[in-house]
């Protein structure tokens, strides 16, 4: 198997990986059970090995740059359009396939090793898979292109099954199309506010010493917000509400949470002004931290600019030196924007470097109750190093954040 092409609206289906030990459904997995595809008894146990209903085709991935990697498609078939990102985690590819911020981009593993150990239920980081397409395993060179993604730059690409489409054609599809400008956040975030109280459970808890119990209020806005993000709120005892994208800002004030997060989501920081517009309403108003795309709106809302970097950063693998206490940390990333430091204003202290590049990893305005990461404290898939939304959320104290 080389590529999986995923058609547009692709909803997650299990039995895209053969599944030696099928998973029971959890009952508080409300969004996946109903989409999975595992044949299931009466009493929704998963009842025996999955079929594998897919079929296997010849398939293109044809790059901007003019080159064009044959290789054999699982999946959907058809043709659509992305860019191409490298993620450099060795595990944890049921996570990143249902991350939304992937929205608009396929993803290449350089790890070969892909559905060697099947998906369960546990490991779902949203409601389904929103990016455009998985580039794996050995029928297509995934480090010949790592390379070319790094010396030239993130790529958009075209997958295609249409045998009846000719190179050109595909090529021209994939020079015509930018996902730089789009709001890819209306297409992953819920539609309603609703409640989160799942926690992490106990006994895959890395931080569970001190679990402390009816915490903080918190408004989540849900710009493609990963599942555990919410589950280490829920464990730290917030009670936590999750709202649609365009929520407004008033609405959130009226409600006078304790703290407000503003979510991880894909693509553009710079294509969704109406999000930037909320968070200044909020600003100074209610402490916030911010997680990614949440990060990088704060940047903006602060008056400070994003920028696209060349490749981004798509890995469990990361180090970040924590400017305030010296102490290193290996971390979860997955963004292409971040936020140019120099751009902000006084008093917005830079807390976090990405020690790779040296781009900023993190921030806090302390005088405005403000902290934000660009990488991923709640992992999945990645290194428990950075648990820090535990102190923001226990102790909403910005002085001594992490
Ligand atoms: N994980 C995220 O929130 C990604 C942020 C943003 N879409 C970027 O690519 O930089």
């Amino acid at each position: 198997m080389g590529i999986y092409a995923m058609d547009f609206a692709l909803k997650f289906n299990h039995s895209i990986f053969s599944t030696p030990y099928p998973p029971k459904p959890s009952p508080k997995c409300r969004f996946l059970t109903a989409r999975c595809s595992l044949p299931l008894s009466s009493d929704g146990a998963a009842t025996g090995l999955a079929e594998r209903p897919w079929k296997v085709a010849d398939a293109r991935l044809v790059l901007e740059d003019g080159s064009i990697w044959r290789a054999k498609s699982f999946g959907a078939s058809g043709t659509q359009v992305g860019e191409v990102v490298f993620n450099t985690s060795l595990t944890g590819y049921q996570e990143i396939l249902t991350d939304p911020s992937y929205a608009g981009q396929f993803v290449l593993m350089t790890n070969p090793h892909i559905g060697n150990t099947g998906v369960n239920f546990d490991d779902e980081e949203s409601r389904q898979c929103f990016l455009a397409g998985l580039v794996i395993r050995n029928d297509v060179d995934t480090r010949a292109i790592t390379r070319r993604l790094r010396q030239d730059g993130s790529l958009i690409g075209v997958l295609s099954t249409e045998q009846s489409r000719s190179d050109d054609e595909l090529l021209e599809i994939s020079r015509s199309w930018d996902i730089v400008g789009i709001d890819l956040i209306s297409g992953v975030t819920c539609n309603a506010p609703y409640e989160w109280v799942d926690e992490t459970k106990s006994e895959w808890d890395f931080n569970s010493d001190g679990r402390d119990r009816d915490t903080y209020r918190v408004i989540a806005y849900d710009f493609g917000i990963k599942h555990n993000i919410l589950r280490r709120l829920a464990s730290y005892g917030c009670k936590i509400t999750v709202v649609p994208s365009t929520w407004p800002a008033a609405e959130t004030l009226k409600l006078k949470p304790d703290g407000v997060l503003f979510s991880n989501g894909p693509g553009d920081p710079s294509a969704v002004p109406y999000a930037v517009e909320t968070v200044k309403e909020i600003l100074g108003k209610i402490p916030v931290f911010g997680i990614c795309m949440g990060h990088q709106l704060l940047g903006q809302a602060l008056g400070g600019k994003t920028f696209k970097m060349k490749f981004g950063h798509h890995g469990g693998n990361h180090p970040v030196r924590n400017l305030r206490n010296g102490r290193v940390e290996i971390s979860a990333q997955n963004h292409n924007y971040a936020v140019d430091p120099a751009s902000l204003p006084e008093g917005v202290e830079v807390t976090h470097v990405n020690l790779n590049d040296g781009s900023c990893a993190g921030l806090a305005y302390p005088a405005l109750s403000i902290m934000s990461l660009q990488y991923h404290p709640e992992a999945s898939p990645g290194p428990h190093d950075s648990d820090c939304g535990k102190n923001f959320f226990t102790t909403l104290n910005f002085d001594n954040l992490i």
